[in-house]
């Protein structure tokens, strides 16, 4: 069998003894090649998933295993081939944005780095630009660069956080069509963690519906509203965050 692109075991934070756990035994094995969404509301334990898939929090319990890399062991070899992009890790905003695409691409060692930096400008719609600082742009084109950004070393897994919170809708769904024409493309996994449903519903192929930093429900999203008896995402999510059994949903 291929080796997953994640393979998560029982994977739990707890932030402060005495708490919580803000993630519970978090559990999955999420292949290459696809798009898998990571939906909860506020405070269900996405961003602290996140945070320990990429090796930036240290799980109290369980394991992580990035491309057949055990994180715990073997980080910098899974993380040369990983990238990711969150609203909460602010760019250098002296730097143009040009220089902050070379200072990754140093990072990761891009080969061929002006042209890899060119093609990303274009596909962000970020040439006209590309020698403006990075704290001088409006919240969606800062969006874009780190978009830009978390492809540079064209990853073969992306951890998206909030990829087009800041976005208006026009933008949002190209910036949608760039991250599905990459996945196609290069056969990379991402795992997206979104609140926008129909976001989830486009790019998704599988659903992990988080809820007190457990997994509650999961499946395609075809199967969540068959499941649910539900016409949209939105509602399922609704249904689960208010903790109506799906027997009783529709
Ligand atoms: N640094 C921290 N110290 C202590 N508790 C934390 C810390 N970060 C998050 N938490 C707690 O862990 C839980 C999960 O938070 P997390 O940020 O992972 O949720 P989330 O699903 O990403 O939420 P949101 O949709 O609001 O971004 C919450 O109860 C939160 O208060």
């Amino acid at each position: 069998m291929e080796t997953p692109a994640l393979l998560v075991e029982d994977l739990t934070k707890t932030y402060r003894p005495g708490d919580r756990p803000a993630v519970d035994g978090l559990t999955f094995t999420m292949p290459m090649g696809q798009t898998w969404g990571l939906l909860g509301g506020n405070g269900a334990g996405k961003s602290t998933t996140i945070a320990m898939l990429l090796g930036l929090l240290v799980p109290s319990g369980g394991r992580v295993v990035s491309l057949g890399h055990d994180m715990a062991t073997r980080r910098f070899a899974a993380l040369a081939r990983m990238n990711f992009s969150s609203p909460y890790i602010a760019l250098p905003h002296r730097l143009t944005v040009e220089e902050n695409l070379r200072v990754y691409g140093h990072l990761y060692g891009v080969p061929d780095m002006k042209r890899r930096i060119a093609e990303l400008l274009e596909d962000f719609a970020l040439t006209e630009f590309a020698k403006r600082p990075a704290g001088q742009l409006s919240a969606g084109q800062k969006t874009r660069v780190a978009l830009a950004k978390a492809l540079i070393n064209r990853p073969a897994l992306l951890l998206l956080d909030e990829p087009t919170a800041s976005l208006d809708p026009d933008t949002g769904d190209w910036v949608r069509s760039a991250l599905e024409r990459y996945r196609a493309e290069s056969g990379a996994a991402m795992l997206l963690a979104s609140h926008n449903m129909a976001e989830v519903e486009r790019l998704c192929s599988h659903v992990l519906m988080l809820k007190g930093g457990k997994v509650v429900d999961e499946g395609s999203p075809d199967d969540l509203l068959h499941r649910y008896g539900r016409d949209d995402l939105e509602e399922v999510f609704l249904d689960i965050a208010r903790g109506r059994a799906r027997e009783t949903a529709a």
